[in-house]
């Protein structure tokens, strides 16, 4: 019986951290999180505020500013390992290989410039070669209708957009250069959930047509599920779990993740909210042990001494979590 070989990651992230360097101690936002993001794969990350989830993504576009730095780790893109490499040469890379739709971005535009000006203005930033201005803006206007947006809409400033458009536009600009990865952060935060959900159709319709691999930033576990082939769970900097949406909500590694989804509305407790109790520690004081034995409501003695290590648990099911390692001593 022959197997066709696995394809290679797109993206292969290897025990990637981050530190912010402030006045009031040294911020552990990312401690260690390891991941492979596939080609055409639509991978989701998912965390409370403050987990380091905007960090990642900052991160892997090697856009981390002072106080903050790359601790370690490494950043995988075709072979090639971002962390090190120089900023003359990640400006190569970044938008063409790799882009970010940033958290906040439909208010970051320039509110004097004409969307499809912006474009070819990101276009122009990062061609390898002189391209003329009159490709470069068909190129523009060929992103904006690949979004939903009609053509004409390159001629109008933002404020004469709806936020919906003014996402999309900022879609457009990040999927203008054709990326390999495309990550989007909080792509639909400050939008009406009916807007919410045609953004982020855009964006499976896009990644389904160009064949990018796309990481989606955010809160909602609701909406993910249905944009998402694999969600990763973060907790105060690490990866809780990673595992294929439908195994995810339907048998969860991390207890984490079962308190997440339990605090999922659901129409047969109306009027009630199930939070998780606790709040997340300080990222300047980690607990010893698992970062989340404080709030877990499976703590065991060994979770307040010994950190999970982080395991594929079962097929394509990745997590941190001593319960496992329980019975995967006994296997
Ligand atoms: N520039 C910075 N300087 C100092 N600390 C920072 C900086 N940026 C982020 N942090 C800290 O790093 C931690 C992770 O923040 P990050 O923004 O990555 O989390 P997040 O999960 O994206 O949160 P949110 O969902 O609210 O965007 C937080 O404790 C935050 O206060």
């Amino acid at each position: 019986m022959s197997t066709a070989p696995s394809p290679e990651p797109a993206l292969s992230v290897r025990d990637l951290r981050v530190q912010y360097y402030t006045d009031a101690g040294v911020v552990q936002a990312v401690n260690g999180i390891s991941f492979d993001l596939m080609p055409g794969e639509r991978l989701g990350l998912v965390g409370e505020s403050g987990s380091g989830k905007s960090t990642v993504a900052l991160a892997l576009m090697r856009m981390i500013r002072k106080p903050g730095r790359i601790t370690g780790g490494q950043i995988l893109l075709n072979g090639t390992d971002l962390v090190p490499l120089a900023e003359r040469a990640m400006r190569g890379i970044r938008a063409r290989e790799i882009a970010m739709i940033p958290q906040g971005a439909m208010n970051s535009l320039n509110p004097v410039a004409r969307i499809e000006d912006q474009i070819v203005d990101t276009l122009e930033d990062h061609a390898t070669q002189r391209v003329p201005k009159k490709e470069l803006l068909d190129r523009a206007r060929s992103a904006l209708v690949s979004v939903g947006l009609r053509q004409e809409t390159g001629r109008m400033y933002p404020h004469e957009l709806s936020g919906g458009m003014k996402q999309r536009a900022c879609i457009a600009i990040a999927v203008a250069m054709q990326p390999k990865v495309v990550i989007a952060d909080e792509p639909t935060s400050a939008l009406d959930v009916v807007v919410q959900r045609q953004v982020m159709d855009t964006i499976v319709r896009l990644q389904e047509e160009m064949g990018v691999a796309v990481i989606l930033i955010g809160h909602d576990m609701g909406l993910m599920a249905q944009s998402v082939d694999r969600l990763s769970v973060m907790y105060a900097g690490k990866l809780a779990e990673l595992s294929p949406i439908r195994d995810i909500f339907a048998k969860p590694l991390h207890p984490y993740t079962e308190l997440l989804i339990d605090s999922l509305p659901k129409l047969e407790d109306r009027g009630t909210f199930r939070g998780i109790p606790g709040l997340p520690p300080s990222l300047k004081s980690l607990p010893d042990g698992c970062l989340f034995h404080p709030r877990c409501p499976k703590v065991m003695e060994v979770c307040r001494e010994e950190a999970p290590a982080y395991r594929e648990y079962r097929p394509s099911q990745f997590a941190a979590c001593h319960l496992h390692e329980e019975r995967h001593g006994e296997a």
